[in-house]
């Protein structure tokens, strides 16, 4: 059975207004509405989109959260790569959209929520990870309505003017990533989510991708990335950290263990954190499923220079749930031999035998290729892909189930 819904007033989804477009829904080819949304309807100026979904199928909703530069756009190029395709931002838009668009996905930058401009936060003495600078009810409203299949009209911040510009047009994808700073804050679009990621780098690796990044490509003094740090800090801890207790899957960023009192930064210990009993995902494991394991590969097959790699798996409880970790503290030297520690890890979710690798070596340019962030971003990647698959069949069964009964 297809449900369709015709949406007569998407273009006029503003921001101010709050109001969801109209819909008439019409199912098995009956038409259910009431007259007064008929009128409304009949009588709208506006352009009219009929959206059709066979089997009620759904946009699956991810949430992706993590502070300023933690890598978030990172792991978006490698979740859509997992999908093909390239994501560009929208065809003809605004130069400078946050959005970006791949046949299967769309990502949303939720900075594009903020409520107060760039003069507007000043003014107000508020930081952009302040709730109040922030408009959750549109968010969760937009959020919604592309879930449910239905387009909106979504505002643009402007991160180089630090302005709010005109909205851009979204069309509901089979895959929408919310990314940015609060995508778990508010637990009416948290409720919307079919799975959730937080990217959780530690206080001393933060520091360090800041000043590589900041002071490498943006110019800024090693003391503005210090104060910038410092003034978010408070806010970070208050608004954004808290969100990492509703993830079901969380990327620690820690310094690594293998060098006493390391303070470089470049050697990371990584730990992919699984939440246990999440529908439609099931926790990768090393060696045997619920066992505590601790394996150093280093040897024949895995070529290991100072200071080595150690991975270690096992359960752990997390903000009170039960999951499991999977640990990789070290650096890999030759990323074609990953293929030796991809075989010994199950629940993949790989389509092919050396999948993840093959992933890893097609982007051995991106930050973070030779060690646990680029290796678990990938993995999470193929863990979504599998999940929308099985949304997606779960769904296409759910009518013809109902049809029977
Ligand atoms: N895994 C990594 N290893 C090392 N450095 C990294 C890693 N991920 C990100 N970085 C560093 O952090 C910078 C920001 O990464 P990225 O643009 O992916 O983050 P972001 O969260 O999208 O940032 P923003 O929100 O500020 O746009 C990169 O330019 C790089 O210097
Ligand atoms: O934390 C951020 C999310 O990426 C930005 O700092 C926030 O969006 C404010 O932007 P700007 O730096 O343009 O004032």
């Amino acid at each position: 059975m297809a449900v369709c819904t015709l949406n007569s007033s998407f273009l006029g989804f503003h921001q101010k207004s709050h109001q969801p477009p109209q819909q008439l829904v019409f199912l098995s080819g009956k038409r259910w509405g009431s007259s007064k949304r008929e009128r409304h309807s009949s009588l709208s100026n506006t352009a009219c989109v009929i959206t059709c979904s066979a089997g009620g199928q759904q946009t699956v909703v991810i949430g992706l959260a993590a502070d300023s530069g933690c890598g978030k756009s990172t792991f978006m190029r490698r979740l859509t790569s997992v999908f093909g395709g390239a994501a560009e931002p929208p065809k003809g838009g605004n130069p400078d959209s946050n959005t970006l668009i791949s046949d299967t996905t769309t990502v949303i930058c939720l900075d594009d929520y903020h409520s107060l401009d760039r003069t507007g936060r000043k003014e107000k003495g508020v930081t952009a990870l302040d709730p109040k600078a922030n408009d959750f009810d549109l968010m969760y409203e937009q959020v919604k309505a592309l879930k449910n299949g239905v387009p909106v009209d979504k505002p643009i911040y402007n991160h180089v003017s630090g302005l709010l510009d005109p909205p851009e047009l979204i069309k509901p994808p089979k895959i929408l990533v919310i990314e940015g700073l609060h995508p778990m804050y508010d637990s009416r679009v948290r409720d919307l989510l079919d799975f959730s990621i937080y990217l959780d780098i530690s206080n001393e690796v933060k520091f360090a991708w800041k000043i590589q990044r900041d002071m490498a490509e943006r110019g800024h003094s090693l003391e503005s990335i210090k104060a910038s740090i410092e003034a978010r800090k408070p806010d970070f801890d208050a608004y954004i950290d808290p969100q990492k207790q509703y993830a079901d899957a969380v990327i620690e960023v820690l310094p690594t263990n293998l060098i006493p009192d390391d303070n470089e930064g470049k050697v990371l210990r990584v730990r992919l954190i699984m939440k246990e009993g999440v529908e439609f995902f099931n926790p990768v494991y090393l060696f045997d499923e619920g066992s505590t394991v601790s394996w150093i590969p280093c040897g024949r097959k895995l070529t290991c220079s100072y200071p080595g790699i150690k991975f270690s798996y096992g359960p752990e409880s997390y903000y009170g749930h039960e999951v499991s970790v999977l640990e990789m503290d070290g650096q890999f030297d030759r990323l074609d031999e990953l293929i030796y520690v991809e075989s010994h890890l199950s629940n993949l979710s790989t389509k092919f035998y050396g999948e993840v690798t093959q992933q890893m070596l097609k982007h051995s340019e991106f930050p973070g290729s030779n060690n646990g962030t680029g290796f678990f971003q990938t993995i999470v990647g193929l863990k979504i892909r599998d999940l929308y698959e099985q949304i997606s069949a779960s769904r296409a069964k759910a009518p013809v189930e109902a049809a029977k009964a």
